[in-house]
């Protein structure tokens, strides 16, 4: 068609388009403007939406308020140029003059890493911000990027505007209405006897690993209010709306911001995205932060150390406005991801870490005195990656996958030897279908209470989940004690199937404002986020997934391969058709996989992204590049990390089972700590310096 665009009238079309983007935006800034100065936009955390906010985006870091900006004008001019109505936007697009224009336009807006980012081919060290991974596209897995499509998106307007309407066009049943009627549960969730409540913990802190997507912020990064008269409509808000017969809200309104959009990957008019501000690797960005900044913060300065508090075992102090204090002399914690505060059990998994990173800068500088502060603090930073990684494939997967699962997608860890599984074509970004639903499973793991157990594992005390959300009090009094009491209780006790039944805690009580009584719920939240993002429904993904579809049967019911009954009729009831079902929903209440944590759809969604965060990974730990592979002597004492291993390191624990992810029984049974294999970090002795030569340890 490129010869049939006029580029005048097109030019003079796009400024008009522009020009019109530009005035919604500063419209749009000055309203945020007045709710900051009316007090209707906090910067207070009491609410649950409000701390939803600090969940999401603690600060409205600039970079993303400058993307989302962008992204906005961007969005804003193609719907402009949409509405014009002899413009072909179709035709448009498909036009090279077009792009070349848009571009023009538009490319100062783009974010600088999308372009320009000069890698070296001899640099040893991840990046802190996860950029020249990839040397064709160095951005892809990089902080502040958008996340991955794995099919297109199914906005409302086809650009950005949520999914809410079904296929006839009709409106979709409010999140609420489909959490009551399908994820609500009467008291306890069954549990499942194989596996522990470690396996729910480690699901959260790998997802902090590699994905954070960002919310709106209002002035000056406040939060934005998004109910009651006159917010509801504003263009970052997408409330969920109640029930007036709901059987535990007298309330209408659940407040809910939109995700901050980005630009797309190559600039193009296009439809919204999302971007991660974590790095999407598996390289210990929830220990060291995605940015520069950050790990500079965190770091001690001497002897490649973490920050710690006075005691020099607790994670370092943040500043006030980051959680709830209960008590004087409480304070929030700092780590590399900021949600760290979320609850106790997350933030024994960050404290777990931050001590392990400790005790490998510790023994390596003893090992290799000539090394300075940069060399050790990289050098743990490496092997941190490959712990993680193989925790996370050698332990974890296994434990929630089954092993066809395992098998299909290529999973499994190498027993000795290298592995020549890199390619450069594979993009190893998160994609969003998986943050926004698939690795969602695990919250129907979360139990309603948190722990304190004994060192003979016998209850201390428990809490109620909403009485510890963004509450580390209970980890830091005693100067840290109860890490260890809550580390037994992660390991002993059976966590909840994962069957898309959600206990109370998490479904009606998330994020609990004590004064006003009322909370969020999780599962309600998920489904908004995914027609937030446009999230194509369920039956999109079965046939992405080569699986078969849900069907009517001639009376109008559905006919779905992989539902019981009784959850078919739960879902007939809020769905019109089984074209409608949302993604979460749908996936989320297949019956599960024999030995597996999810049902078929979700397995295809979490195999596929696991196999791009090995093979997309240049710098996996099992990588035979000769530049920066470890020495096969080092991999094979790598290869004896477990998490009992990491945690006997690191907290007081007399016996434990060599797999934490799985109940003590017969196969697994308790053992001192001194039974459990460790890494012989004298592999890594007198190391040359640079390090990347295999003389060390030799
Ligand atoms: C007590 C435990 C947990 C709490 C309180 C919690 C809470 C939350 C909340 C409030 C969100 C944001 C919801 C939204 O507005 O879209 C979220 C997102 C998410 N959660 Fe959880 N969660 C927990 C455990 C888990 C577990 C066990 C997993 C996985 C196994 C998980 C995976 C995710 C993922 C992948 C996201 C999307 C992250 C992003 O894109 O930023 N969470 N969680």
């Amino acid at each position: 068609h490129d010869e049939e665009i006029d580029v005048d009238q097109v030019k003079s079309d796009l400024d008009t388009a522009l020009t019109r983007a530009k005035d919604k935006a500063n419209q749009v800034e000055l309203t945020d403007k007045d709710k900051r100065q009316q007090g209707k936009d906090t910067l207070t955390r009491e609410t649950p939406e409000e701390l939803l906010d600090l969940f999401a985006a603690p600060d409205g870091n600039i970079n993303v308020k400058r993307l989302a900006k962008a992204a906005s004008i961007q969005l804003d001019a193609l719907k402009e140029l949409e509405s014009m109505e002899h413009v072909d936007t179709f035709r448009l697009k498909a036009s090279k003059k077009f792009i070349r224009l848009w571009k023009a336009k538009f490319d100062k807006q783009c974010p600088t890493t999308y372009t320009g980012l000069a890698c070296d081919p001899k640099e040893y060290y991840r990046r802190i911000d996860g950029s020249c991974n990839n040397f064709k596209d160095p951005t892809w897995g990089a902080v502040f990027c958008p996340q991955a499509r794995l099919i297109p998106p199914m906005y409302d307007d086809g650009i950005d505007t949520p999914r809410v309407r079904d296929r006839l066009g009709l409106p979709l049943k409010s999140a609420r209405v489909i959490s009551n009627e399908v994820h609500s549960v009467d008291g306890k969730s069954p549990r499942n006897q194989r596996l522990t409540m470690m396996v729910m913990q480690w699901g959260q802190f790998i997802d902090h690993e590699f994905v954070s997507t960002p919310g709106l912020k209002g002035e000056d990064g406040s939060n934005i209010e998004c109910c009651g008269e006159g917010n509801e409509d504003r263009p970052q808000c997408f409330p969920i709306q109640i029930p007036s017969d709901d059987p535990v809200y007298n309330i209408s309104c659940m407040g809910f911001v939109r995700s901050a959009p980005v630009p797309n990957h190559d600039c193009q008019p296009g439809y919204r995205e999302q971007m991660n501000q974590v790095t999407s690797f598996i390289d210990g960005s929830a220990v060291y932060g995605s940015t520069e900044e950050t790990t500079n913060k965190l770091r001690s300065g001497t002897g490649g150390l973490l920050k710690t508090v006075a005691d020099g075992n607790t994670l370092p102090k943040n500043s006030d406005d980051k959680c709830i204090l209960e008590t004087k002399g409480d304070y929030c914690q700092f780590a590399g991801d900021f949600r760290v505060n979320v609850v106790p059990s997350l933030g024994q998994s960050h404290t777990a870490f931050m001590r392990e990173h400790n005790r490998l800068a510790k023994q390596l500088s003893e090992l290799n005195p000539h090394w300075d502060d940069e060399t050790i603090f990289q050098e743990a930073r490496r092997i941190m990656a490959a712990i993680l990684q193989i925790i996370n494939y050698g332990e974890y997967l296994p434990a929630i996958l089954n092993k066809d699962t395992m098998k299909k997608y290529q999973l499994g860890l190498k027993k000795d030897g290298y592995n020549k599984i890199y390619r450069k074509n594979m993009n190893p970004s998160i994609t969003n279908a998986f943050a926004v639903a698939a690795f969602r499973f695990g919250h129907s793991q979360i139990a309603n209470y948190q722990m304190l157990m004994s060192r003979g594992y016998q209850e201390v005390k428990r809490f109620p989940i909403e009485q510890v959300y963004h509450r580390p009090h209970v980890l830091i009094e005693n100067s840290g004690e109860s890490l260890d009491f809550v580390t037994r209780w992660l390991i002993d006790d059976p966590t909840p199937l994962a069957d898309g039944l959600f206990e109370d805690g998490v479904r009606n009580k998330l994020f609990l404002d004590k004064k006003k009584g009322h909370g969020l719920d999780l599962p309600a939240l998920n489904i908004q986020r995914g027609r937030d993002h446009g999230i194509p429904p369920y039956n999109h993904w079965r046939v992405y997934c080569n699986l078969e579809k849900g069907v009517m049967d001639t009376d109008g019911g559905f006919i779905l391969p992989d539902h019981d009954n009784d959850t078919t009729h739960k879902l007939e009831h809020v769905y019109r058709h089984a074209d409608d079902i949302d993604l979460f929903t749908g996936a989320m209440t297949e019956n599960l996989l024999p030995d597996s944590s999810v049902g078929p759809t979700f397995a295809c969604l979490l195999g596929e992204q696991f196999r791009r965060l090995i093979k997309g990974d240049r710098f996996w730990h099992e990588t035979s590049d000769k530049l920066l592979r470890f020495t096969k002597e080092q991999l094979a004492e790598l290869r004896k990390i477990t998490l009992a291993r990491v945690l006997c390191d690191n907290f007081e624990i007399d016996t434990i089972q060599p797999n934490v992810f799985l109940v003590p029984g017969p196969n697994n049974k308790r053992v001192k700590c001194k039974d459990i294999p460790e890494i012989d970090l004298t592999k890594w002795a007198s190391c040359p310096k640079p390090v990347y030569s295999s003389t060390c340890g030799k």
